[in-house]
């Protein structure tokens, strides 16, 4: 049986990463397209030469031509701009609206049966917009960002609890900005909710918060600390976490931004929930219950998507 195709459109910081994890895990071939000369085809043969020392098999082809994406199984995008110190996510919408749509019609017209991630940013509003120009079925496509908080989220926790983050479990819903609601009832160690661990005195209420609020500045941390980007290893982990579950069938239940009509109280929008995703892309929307605070909190993270899917319609007007 032939090896599955996996595109990556946008060959820079992510796209070189996802290359690399893509080929190390031998998930399939990699085509890397990206609009600046050299790059893909700099990155591919870079990665296709570590291959002799790691063993993997898997071609790399760095590409200008989206005609080489033809039958993509998957498509990872990461085309547009990262934010620099000072800047929010929301501040791309602009440049990255105008990338959403020549990305869309290529995938559109070459591409029409790939299961699609999102990471460029903001990224509920261009998932959205992606979704739109590609024409794609709603349940193939999705964007990455709840696996990348949660894992921020699990990584401070398993430092606070001192265990392994193996034992930690999280889930961080709502839009990929400022408002994102990391749920701690829903949120474990050892299968054990964080509200009663503060109870049990394992924690304090004081830590946990703080560790709340690291997880929703958890991009701007690196952001502040690279300066001339954004985080690029873990946002690609966790993109390769989410095309790995739909490649190989694994109805893993994972925190994305999925298209909601219905579940949560929503009606045709994308945000971050829980998810299962297997060989039908999003298979499901995980319709959890929320406390009165909690609702609050995502409902305000809700809105705010909203606001910046009404800014695209309001920039593009084949959007409205
Ligand atoms: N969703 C998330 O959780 C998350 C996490 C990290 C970064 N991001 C976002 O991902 C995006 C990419 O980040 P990065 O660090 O890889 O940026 P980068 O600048 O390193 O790479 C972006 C690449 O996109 C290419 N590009 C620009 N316009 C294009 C077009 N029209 N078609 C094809 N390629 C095009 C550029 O040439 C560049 O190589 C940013 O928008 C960033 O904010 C999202
Ligand atoms: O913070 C950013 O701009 C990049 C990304 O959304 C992240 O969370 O790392």
């Amino acid at each position: 049986m032939a090896r599955p195709k996996i595109a990556l459109i946008g060959a820079g910081q992510i796209g070189g990463t996802l290359a690399h994890l893509a080929a190390l895990k031998e998930l399939g071939d990699v085509v890397l397209f990206d609009i600046a000369e050299g790059t893909p085809e700099g990155k591919a043969l870079d990665i296709a030469e570590s291959g002799p020392s790691e063993g993997f098999d898997a071609t790399l082809k760095g590409t200008q031509s989206y005609a080489d994406i033809a039958g993509a199984d998957v498509c990872i995008v990461t085309a547009g701009v990262p934010r620099k110190p000072g800047m929010s996510r929301d501040d791309l919408l602009g440049i990255n609206l105008k990338v959403m749509k020549s990305v869309g019609e290529g995938i559109r017209d070459n591409a029409p049966d790939a299961f699609v991630i999102c990471i460029t940013n903001p990224l509920d509003a261009m998932v959205w917009a992606l979704r739109e120009f590609s024409g794609l079925p709603h349940n193939k496509v999705c964007g990455m960002a709840g696996v990348l908080d949660s894992a921020r989220f699990r990584h401070f926790l398993a430092e606070e609890f001192d265990v392994s983050m193996k034992d930690v479990t999280a889930f961080v819903l709502g839009g990929h900005g400022d408002t994102m609601v990391p749920l701690t009832r829903y949120s474990t160690v050892a299968g054990i909710p964080l509200p009663d661990l503060v109870k049990m005195g394992w924690t304090n209420q004081e830590n946990l918060d703080a560790i709340v609020q690291r997880t929703r500045d958890g991009g701007a941390e690196i952001v502040g600390l690279l300066k001339t980007g954004s985080a690029f290893y873990a946002p690609a982990t966790a993109g390769i976490e989410m095309a790995e579950a739909y490649l190989k069938d694994q109805k893993r239940v994972l925190p994305c931004a999925a298209y909601v009509d219905g579940a949560l109280g929503l009606k045709g929008m994308y945000v971050g929930v829980p998810t299962v995703i297997g060989a039908g892309g999003i298979e499901r929307v995980i319709d959890i219950k929320m406390t009165k605070d909690e609702q609050a909190m995502f409902d305000n993270s809700v809105n705010a998507v909203k606001g910046l899917v009404e800014a695209c319609k309001g920039i593009d007007n084949s959007l409205a």
